[in-house]
């Protein structure tokens, strides 16, 4: 088999550790999700997701190779060692590039691929083919540093919501030289666009040549190096146009709309969905925000569970002018939150050298390994926001905020150095700081409320809250605004609606 060939003749000993250890994951896969026949050989049910990418040619010839071993290892004739008769998936976009199309049948055909084409979305595309088939398990070229291996493994089962299946990601910690190396010492085709400067292909509305392989010729018309010449693997993305949806405003364009800003208070936790801890953090957040004149206008628990944090953190962000998220933060097989986050935005998990230099100081003696887990940031969207009283700066990935507080006392100092950083004008404004007063009444809700509506047409730039406490209770009337001199004309008209004092302020 030439490519086990090649790389068994290679002298590059990583490239032949990572090959072995993909085309054991490889014949793992195979030979689990295998139906025996009655003649000692066997049908996989397994399929092949290629687009003629990088990653995924590099894991044709993988699985063309696996194969090969797996069946010789079982010593079965079953098809011929040539045939690589694992069904294959395209989902093909208009919006591909002609290059890749090409690409991709051209390969389909060199190594007789069963090419199944789908023209719908991945999720109702992969509804309707494993209704139609036997697929248990399908073979993705994710790696590491793609948005979409936020919290996978090489094997990981599709996400709730989509169809059940394996994933099975046999290059996942595979590097972009890694995956150049294999390509070109088993000397196989690739999609040419990859010789004109891409390094990463998407839809041709968001991908154009990598500028850093960018040469200048004499006749001034730009040029650019072969993929495989870009040194630094992790600037393999900077050809992908940014997303519409991820580049929007840190606060919401909306938000100017609103007279009080909306936020949205989300934890994390298990022991709170059991009932094993109480959510005091949540509580104390919410009044905290409250202080400062700001509507919080939905809270969430959600389960340790990346997809559960992404969606609800995708949600939140675009109705909320800011999220708050807190627990599932840290070191742990749980601690899923940055991932969830990182995922909502479409970016991945990568080292931020800043962050892990300040975990260092902190907990130098106990870090084992070369790599900081924790100084994994959702890359390209996480500021630091730095305060003398913190030991390690708190995250602000755009419009959400990532807090490390596991109890009140540490909320109360990550709140305090928040106010203060947007009180000194540090960061871009976070918290707008509101007036607000509180009044309460013995006044019946009958008494107050057409005074109340007169007060709201005459105010439209105050909020106006009310509640009480019981049905007969004291009613407790709320104003909220920007400015405190118009809070305080607000509480004085107020006041000259009744005859005598009514109202008592409270904190
Ligand atoms: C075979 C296959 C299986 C997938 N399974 C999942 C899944 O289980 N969960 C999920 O969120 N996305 C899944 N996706 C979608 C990908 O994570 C990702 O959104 C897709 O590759 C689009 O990436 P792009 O937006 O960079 O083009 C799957 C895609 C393919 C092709
Ligand atoms: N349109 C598609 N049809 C089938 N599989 C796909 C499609 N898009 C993505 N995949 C699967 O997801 C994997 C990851 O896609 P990704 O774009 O990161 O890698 P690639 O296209 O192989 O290489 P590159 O990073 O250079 O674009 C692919 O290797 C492939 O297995
Ligand atoms: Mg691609």
């Amino acid at each position: 088999m030439e490519i086990d060939k090649a790389i068994g003749e290679s002298d590059d000993k990583r490239l032949r550790t990572k090959y072995n250890n993909a085309i054991f994951v490889i014949k793992r896969a195979l030979a689990l999700y295998s139906v025996q026949l009655v003649d000692f050989c066997s049908i996989e049910e397994v399929a092949f997701s290629f687009n003629g990418g990088k990653d995924s040619t590099v894991l044709l010839h993988l699985l063309r190779a696996g194969y090969f071993l797996h069946k010789k290892e079982l010593s079965c004739s079953n098809g011929g060692l040539s045939k690589f008769p694992v069904r294959t998936i395209y989902f093909e976009s208009p919006s591909a590039f002609t290059e890749i199309n090409a690409f991709t049948y051209d390969a389909a055909q060199t190594y007789n691929l069963q090419l199944d084409i789908i023209r719908q979305d991945f999720k109702s595309g992969l509804e309707a083919l494993l209704k139609a088939n036997p697929i248990r398990a399908i073979f993705l070229g994710v790696r590491i540093g793609d948005p979409t291996a936020v919290g996978q493994e090489q094997f990981s089962p599709s996400s709730p919501g989509w169809p059940p299946f394996m994933r099975v990601n046999p290059i996942l910690d595979w590097s972009y030289r890694d995956v150049w190396a294999f390509l070109l010492t088993c000397k196989v085709k690739y999609c040419s666009l990859y010789d004109q400067g891409y390094t990463s292909i998407g839809s041709i509305h968001d991908t154009v040549p990598n500028a850093l392989l960018s040469v200048n010729n004499a006749s001034n018309k730009e040029k650019f190096k072969p993929a495989y010449l870009l040194s630094d693997g992790r600037l393999e993305r900077a050809g992908r146009v940014k997303k519409v949806a991820s580049i929007k405003n840190d606060i919401n364009s909306d938000s100017q709309k609103h007279e009080v800003l909306l936020a949205s208070v989300i934890a994390v936790g298990d022991e709170i969905l059991s009932g094993t801890v109480e959510d005091q953090l949540g509580l104390s957040l919410c009044k905290k925000l409250t202080s400062v004149g700001w509507s919080v206008q939905q809270t969430s628990v959600l389960r340790n569970d990346i997809d559960s944090v992404s969606e609800e953190v995708d949600r939140q962000r675009s109705t909320s002018d800011m999220v708050f998220i807190y627990g599932g933060v840290g070191p742990l097989h749980s601690d899923v939150t940055l991932a969830g986050v990182a995922k909502a935005f479409g970016v991945r998990l990568a080292p931020d050298e800043e962050f892990e230099e300040y975990l260092r100081h902190l907990i130098s003696e106990q870090c084992t390994g070369d790599r900081n887990e924790m100084a994994q940031l959702p890359e390209g969207i996480t500021e630091l926001l730095h305060h003398e009283k913190l030991s390690v700066p708190l995250i602000k990935c755009r419009n959400v905020i990532v807090l490390a507080a596991t109890n009140t006392e540490e909320l109360e100092k990550e709140w305090e150095c928040l106010t203060e950083l947007t009180k000194l004008g540090g960061s871009s404004s976070l918290i707008e700081l509101y007036a607000s007063r509180r009044l309460m009444t013995s006044l019946t809700d009958v008494e107050v409320a057409e005074p109340l509506s007169k007060l709201g047409l005459e105010f439209p730039d105050i909020y106006l809250g009310c509640y009480r406490k019981s049905r007969q209770g004291p009613i407790i009337i709320c104003l909220k605004g920007k400015d405190n001199a118009r809070v305080d004309s607000a509480v004085q008209a107020l006041c000259k609606k009744f005859k005598q004092s009514v109202f008592v302020e409270i904190k």
